[in-house]
């Protein structure tokens, strides 16, 4: 049997959580540990081999309440062949909205068996104070009594899915912030600006999860920005930034209107 922790990770909050229920779970089972990072284009050229007896910890972070879109069709092409799975969602702080749910039929449509499911928070990835340090060592602390409460469920035997909230398919519309006037803020065309302090060392080019930011210019975002963080949080120099008004107004309500604090939630 293989214990496979597979996820997306652009900033690093989903890949903490799903690495670490999969190494409890992993140990408890007895199980050889795998891992599976899709983050990077070139990770995204195939998917491992599952087999019907191995287990697979499955996280994505939760994109304007859904899985990101840009992940679907790839997602459509890996095989279950029947293994478990444990679909897992990061998210920052506002709602994981529809995207578990969303994430366990792909899972159930790709071949896979769900066995649990569970929603975490991880820092805002458009910000560095909301949500600020998660999962932190409560978070990590629930991982560890997720991975716990799954091994017991699988050692009773059967193995039925687990009850997700969220409106079932067609799920609801991706979320769509709004200004104070009530008119939506679309930053789907919005990119990363480089401040001067810009060294041109090429982490941001290594991070980006859309192979986007060119080499030779590392001032140049010539494809799609997801805002997914990874260039903002991985500069050294703190060079990326976003100056977008639409983004910044968004950015103000998520850190002025989400102040309370939101808990995992687990589904066995
Ligand atoms: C484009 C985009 C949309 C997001 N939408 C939501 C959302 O709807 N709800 C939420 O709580 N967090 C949302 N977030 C925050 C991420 O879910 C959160 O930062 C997550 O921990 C990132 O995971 P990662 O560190 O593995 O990349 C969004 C982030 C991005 C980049």
């Amino acid at each position: 049997m293989k214990l496979w922790a597979v996820y997306f990770s652009a900033t690093g909050t989903t890949k903490k959580i799903v690495t670490a229920v999969a190494r409890v779970l992993g140990e408890r089972l007895g199980a050889e540990k795998y891992e599976f990072d899709f983050t990077l284009p070139a990770a995204r050229r195939g998917w491992p081999e599952f087999k019907r007896e191995d287990i697979a910890v499955f996280g994505i972070p939760v994109y304007a309440g859904r899985v990101p879109n840009v992940l679907l069709r790839y997602l459509d092409t890996v095989a279950g062949n029947g293994a478990l799975a444990v679909p897992v969602v990061l998210y920052g702080n506002r709602n994981f909205d529809d995207a578990l749910a969303e994430l366990r039929d792909i899972l159930v449509k790709d071949g896979f068996m769900p066995a649990a499911g569970a929603a975490f928070i991880g820092e805002h990835a458009f910000s560095r104070r909301l949500a600020k340090g998660r999962p932190d060592e409560k978070d990590m602390e629930r991982a560890k009594r997720f991975a716990e409460k799954i091994f017991t469920k699988l050692e009773m035997g059967t193995v039925s899915g687990p009850e997700i909230p969220g409106i079932p398919f067609p799920y609801r519309g991706y979320y769509m912030p709004r200004d104070g006037e009530g008119n939506p803020i679309d930053i789907r065309r919005v990119k990363p600006r480089t401040a001067d302090c810009c060294g041109g060392c090429g982490i941001c080019v290594d991070v980006c999860p859309m192979g986007s930011i060119s080499r030779e210019n590392v001032r140049e975002c010539g494809g799609i920005c997801i805002k997914c963080g990874a260039c903002v949080k991985a500069c050294p120099k703190h060079a990326k930034y976003f100056d977008d008004e639409g983004y910044l107004c968004h950015l103000h309500q998520l850190e002025e209107g989400l102040k309370d604090r939101r808990e995992p939630e687990l589904f066995l």
